[in-house]
């Protein structure tokens, strides 16, 4: 498995692309300089774009993506609000940026080229959301709104219009601040991190194109006392590991995830980088990689396949203030969206 690890520097403008071989080294293939402040950043289904986040003239990058994983820049689109997290349909026809500030969520059609257009449609009025995720079946927008304590929900149609979902959203405890979410391999469950009390919700398809809470649990050791500033989440892709991030901890959290994905464990913690707002898991479900935004650092962390603990393999300088992590399959690079 040929694997390409981007990872995201705002402050420095940068994006560091790294080759990962099979034992967990990554080796630097391309430092690639920005036109802006690069935050979040997505790839189209196909493997052959990336698309990338800037500010503080907010807009969005598209990226061509050659055989080596090397980016060559192929167009620039505005957005109306300040890019906090992206996310494309499945189909690869359509970019949602969320902006957290902007208290939005614009949708931008992709051309037959690749590159995103500006935004056709905005969802605005919406408190702090700090993603937008497609549902696995391409039909729902889920939208953690932070300032809620609510996951806002709105169907998609085929021409990539979005209107209100019945009902129009799941409730979190009040307080908890939903900020990031993942899907279980097998479709039928989703997960949200909390980023205001260090949590993780549960969520199950209801059966008529929803979802409702079966589960929610904390994140962080007993004895943790600081503020909780959870960040990211990220499920392997075999369905049996989850892991997040708290912020103030540095931390990274373990679960063990039930055979239907209904249940987690709580498993563990692991000590990371300093402030870890992004990290990914490799597509063959080995390792994971935590950018910390405080320590201009990325960490190598190996899965204990028995268990899902982490133990470090290695950590790399990259840019000023690494925020997002994503990591290309070389292997799964398609001519069109499959
Ligand atoms: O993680 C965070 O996210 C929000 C929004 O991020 P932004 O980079 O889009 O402004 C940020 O305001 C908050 O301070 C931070 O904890």
């Amino acid at each position: 498995m040929k694997q390409v690890v981007y990872v995201a520097s705002p402050d420095s403008q940068q994006i560091h692309a790294w080759q990962l071989a099979g034992d967990g080294t990554l080796t630097l293939l391309q430092t690639v300089d920005v036109p802006g402040q690069v935050q979040p950043m997505v790839l189209r289904p196909d493997n052959r774009y990336l698309y990338v986040g800037v500010r503080p003239a907010f807009g969005v990058v598209s990226y061509r993506i050659a055989d080596d994983g090397k980016l060559e820049q192929a167009g620039m689109a505005p957005l109306p609000g300040g890019p906090t997290h992206l996310e494309t349909d499945l189909q690869g026809r359509f970019l949602f940026a969320a902006s957290y500030s902007g208290n939005c969520v614009s949708i931008s059609p992709i051309g037959q080229d690749g590159v995103v257009q500006a935004a056709t449609q905005t969802l605005e009025n919406l408190q702090a959301p700090h993603s937008a995720n497609i549902s696995p079946d391409n039909q729902l927008l889920l939208i953690p709104c932070l300032k809620e304590d609510r996951i806002r929900l709105f169907d998609l149609a085929q021409d990539g219009t979005a209107t209100p979902h019945q009902p129009e959203a799941l409730a979190a405890a009040e307080g908890a601040g939903p900020r990031h979410m993942a899907f279980h391999p097998n479709h039928r469950v989703a997960y949200c991190v909390n980023e205001l009390n260090s949590s993780v919700d549960v969520y199950q398809q209801d059966g008529q194109g929803g979802y409702r809470q079966v589960q929610s649990l904390n994140a962080m050791p007993d004895d943790f006392a600081d503020t909780r500033w959870a960040a990211d989440i990220h499920i392997t892709p075999d369905g049996r590991f989850l892991y997040t991030t708290d912020r103030t901890a540095s931390l990274l959290s373990l679960f063990q995830v039930s055979e239907d994905g209904s249940v987690l464990t709580l498993a563990g913690h692991h000590p990371t980088e300093t402030q870890p707002r992004g990290f990914n898991i490799d597509h063959s479900g080995r390792y994971v990689i935590t950018a910390g935004q405080k320590s201009a650092g990325i960490e190598v962390a190996k899965i204990d396949q028995a268990t899902g603990a982490l133990s470090t393999l290695a950590r790399y300088d990259v840019g000023q203030g690494p925020m997002w992590v994503t990591i290309l399959d070389l292997d799964k690079q398609y001519s069109s969206v499959e």
